[in-house]
């Protein structure tokens, strides 16, 4: 089997072990070589996030520093415009050549709206899509049409991850973890604990910052 390199792309306001470890476990899983880590700048489909791009992307390089399964790549954080994932994949498929197999990661409920991503078809075009487990959200898509595409796509065989360059989703069996940032951000402003649910080197830089505290 050929090593597979994927992208994981995230708002990562902030990172967290919900991102790290469903990852990890993956790259065990299916023999990932690298994950490139894409922080966007600014997100698609929800608000500006609380911190700034500059400290959400310092926040992932403190997170990975001691795991060299990841990388980081700063392609969005430099665009001004939406960060869209059909965009950024469709220029890392220019420079890797028709051939490579690329594979972009999503959690479950991404997987759910991805739909009304912008030019969403075009995207496995480019790269597979492999999904992570999420507790709270389910495995089918809402609409029947969204449905049919997800299961013409639908492989389970890892061996097509390896041998073709893109088009498949893979519904990856990772364990649940139970974390958002949005959780993290609501714990830190009310000042209860989180560090069983980030990297301590990230939970510092976010004191040391006085990010998301309450006023
Ligand atoms: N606990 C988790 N398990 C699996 N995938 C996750 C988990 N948390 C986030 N992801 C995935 O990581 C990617 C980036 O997510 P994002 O940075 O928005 O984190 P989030 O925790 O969902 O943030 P927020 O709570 O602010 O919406 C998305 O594809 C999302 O589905
Ligand atoms: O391209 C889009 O339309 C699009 C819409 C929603 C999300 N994304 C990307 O999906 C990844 C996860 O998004 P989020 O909002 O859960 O952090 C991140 O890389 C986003 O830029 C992309």
């Amino acid at each position: 089997m050929t090593s597979l390199q994927a992208i994981y792309g995230g708002t990562f306001d902030p990172v967290h072990y919900g991102h790290l470890k469903p990852v990890e476990i993956l790259a065990n899983q299916i023999g990932l070589s690298k994950v490139i880590i894409i922080p966007n700048n600014v997100p698609p489909h929800r608000p500006q996030p609380e911190a700034s791009s500059e400290q959400r992307k310092r926040m992932v390089e403190l997170a990975i520093a001691d795991k060299p399964l990841f990388v980081l790549d700063e392609r969005e954080l430099k665009r001004d415009a939406p960060s869209w994932t059909a965009l950024t994949l469709k220029e890392m498929r220019a420079e890797v050549g028709p051939q490579k197999p690329l594979a972009f990661i999503i959690g479950q409920d991404s997987l759910l709206n991805f739909p009304t991503w912008h030019q969403y078809d075009t995207i496995l075009d480019n790269a597979h899509l492999i999904v992570t487990r999420r507790p709270g959200y389910p495995l089918e898509m809402a609409e029947e049409q969204h449905q049919r595409w997800l299961e013409n796509h639908l492989t389970w065989d890892i061996e097509n991850l390896h041998s073709l360059p893109a088009g498949k989703i893979y519904l990856a069996e990772t364990p649940w973890f139970d974390i958002s940032a949005t959780i993290i951000r609501e714990r830190l402003e009310r000042g209860e604990p989180c560090d069983d649910l980030l990297p301590e080197a990230v939970l510092e830089y976010i004191h040391q910052q006085g990010l998301y505290q309450a006023g």
